[in-house]
């Protein structure tokens, strides 16, 4: 079995269940998720890919190969693009502003992820960076593709998931997997990966729960 379908069957097999039959999942393609819920995760995003592309500069700084080093620095450049494109023309149509995100800040779910992932890919090995960033990825392209298939009424939510469902992004990720099937890692190391993936795959399934319920620092 490759490392990656190691990571994936002992780390998110359960959880990507609990992801595609989660309500804000499922309401973006019947029509029923509301556009506050959706307000909040783009803004909440833009925040998240902020400290993503900068723990992607940490994951290209580790990379021990050449290609390794330009494809996460790549990445990283790419991130910020999003958030400035994708991010901006969503949140014009949503009524709001770059200054509307900076007020919101970012809340207790995202800042718990976004530390998370800064904390190990500035600590931990190659390998483990790898891991933690892995479910970004590979869980935005199975529900981009999954929600592509089911197609949405909303012409937002559409343009959305036309990002991650397209055919660029699954090459994104069929690189990035095939760079952690190449790692070369230790018995005690390959431990500490099946955690951070572990980890990383929940956060996903918050970030995403954060949105629907539109959680508040509580203090
Ligand atoms: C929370 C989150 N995870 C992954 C991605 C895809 O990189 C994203 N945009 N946001
Ligand atoms: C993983 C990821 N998510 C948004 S941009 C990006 C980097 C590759 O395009």
């Amino acid at each position: 079995m490759t490392f990656s379908a190691e990571l994936w069957d002992r780390g998110a097999v359960k959880v990507y269940d609990e992801i595609v039959r989660h309500p804000f999942i499922t309401g973006l393609t019947d029509g029923t998720l509301s556009h506050d819920a959706f307000r909040y995760f783009i803004v909440q995003d833009s925040h998240y890919l902020r400290a993503y592309s900068r723990a992607l500069t940490l994951v290209a700084a580790r990379a021990t190969d050449e290609a390794a080093v330009s494809m996460f620095a790549r990445h990283a450049a790419d991130a910020i693009e999003v958030e400035r494109e994708l991010h901006t023309g969503l949140l014009a149509q949503l009524g709001l502003t770059p200054a509307d995100v900076d007020a919101a800040g970012s809340g207790p779910t995202t800042t718990a992820y976004m530390s998370y992932l800064t904390a190990v890919c500035a600590t931990g090995t190659y390998a483990e960076a790898v891991a933690a960033v892995l479910p970004c990825y590979w869980i935005y392209r199975d529900v981009g593709k999954e929600l592509l298939a089911r197609s949405s009424p909303d012409p937002v939510y559409r343009e959305w998931i036309a990002t991650y469902g397209s055919e660029e992004f699954d090459a994104v990720v069929e690189s990035v997997l095939a760079v952690t099937d190449g790692l070369d890692v230790g018995t005690a190391e390959r431990e500490r990966c099946h955690q951070h993936f572990a980890t990383t795959t929940r956060y996903e399934w918050m970030f995403w729960d954060a949105a629907y319920r539109q959680l508040e620092w509580p203090v």
